[in-house]
């Protein structure tokens, strides 16, 4: 009964935001959480909750090891955060421009957030699922390791940027540690670093840079799990767990809860959005 005053209370919501109108390219399904605030409530955790989901598998509890609470929105926490996500004429999304230097760089002073990893392990794609509700934002994502040449800024209304970068590792750009160290390590409005990890293969060598990176600059990074569609169930926990403990026992200041995400079923993607808002000031959740 409570469930189902919430939902209500939440699609009351939604019909209010004025951002919410028609016009837009229909999208397939759970891209927007209305969509997924239908689902039966098990379901609904598997997409918003996925760590909670996994956590679910486990023998009550015998591993406690999983920090699942420390970011916990409320539903309409998250809807409210959808709305920064969603484009309209009074909320523009675009693709602001890219840099090959931090002396390129767009001289804003909006907060912002940017996303490192291995190449291929999903950045741009987890940008493009992010920029589901504002599918005029071109995101390019590539088969081929390698394809984000350049530091690429997008703006988000007038709330926040989100920065796509190159990759480590396999095809990286020659000039990859200059341009993303000196990023890194100077960017004033830079809030999180968003440090991506695929949940098939776990923390590589090649990891260990941007690792490195982040815990010697001091820099308030998160780790996100990619393509959690893929792996077995068990491979998944197995992964998790072991990531986990690499998170709580040898860093600093990496953020302990980690954010498993598929950017293909948009599992932990409402949340992810939810966390965006919330550290760049924009959404005063109660989920701390
Ligand atoms: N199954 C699955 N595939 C994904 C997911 N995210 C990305 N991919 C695939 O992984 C490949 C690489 O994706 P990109 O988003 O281009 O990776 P990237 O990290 O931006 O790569 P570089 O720009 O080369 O550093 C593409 O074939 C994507 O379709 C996911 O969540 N699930
Ligand atoms: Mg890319």
């Amino acid at each position: 009964m409570a469930a189902h005053r919430l939902r209500q209370s939440v699609g009351r919501l939604f019909a209010m935001g004025p951002e919410l109108g028609s016009g837009r390219r229909a999208f397939s399904a759970f891209q927007a959480f209305t969509e997924v605030l239908r689902l039966p409530s098990k379901q609904l955790t598997k997409l918003v909750f996925p760590l909670e989901e996994l956590h679910e598998h486990f023998v009550p509890g015998s591993r406690p090891d999983l920090h699942l609470n420390i970011f916990h929105p409320s539903l309409e926490d998250i809807a409210r955060a959808e709305s920064f996500f969603t484009a309209s004429a009074r909320n523009r999304i675009e693709y602001l421009t890219s840099a090959v230097r931090l002396d390129h760089a767009p001289d804003l002073h909006r907060p912002e957030v940017c996303f490192i990893g291995r190449s291929n392990v999903g950045k741009s794609s987890l940008i493009k699922a992010l920029f589901s509700l504002a599918p005029e934002v071109e995101v390019r994502v590539s088969k081929k390791p390698g394809h984000t040449k350049k530091l690429n800024f997008y703006k988000v209304g007038k709330y926040f940027t989100l920065v796509d970068m190159p990759g480590y590792g396999y095809r990286a750009p020659e000039d990859f540690v200059d341009m993303v160290e000196t990023y890194l390590k100077e960017r004033k409005n830079l809030m999180r670093t968003f440090l991506l990890v695929d949940s098939v293969v776990g923390i590589q060598k090649a990891d260990n840079i941007a690792i490195e990176m982040c815990e010697e600059f001091a820099l308030p990074y998160v780790m996100v799990l990619t393509k959690i569609d893929k792996p077995s169930k068990g491979h998944l926990l197995k992964q998790v767990l072991q990531i986990q403990k690499f998170v709580d026992t040898k860093t600093q200041g990496c953020f302990p809860q980690l954010f498993p995400v598929s950017a293909m079923t948009y599992s932990g993607i409402h949340l992810l959005r939810c966390f965006i808002a919330d550290i760049t000031g924009n959404l005063k959740t109660t989920g701390f």
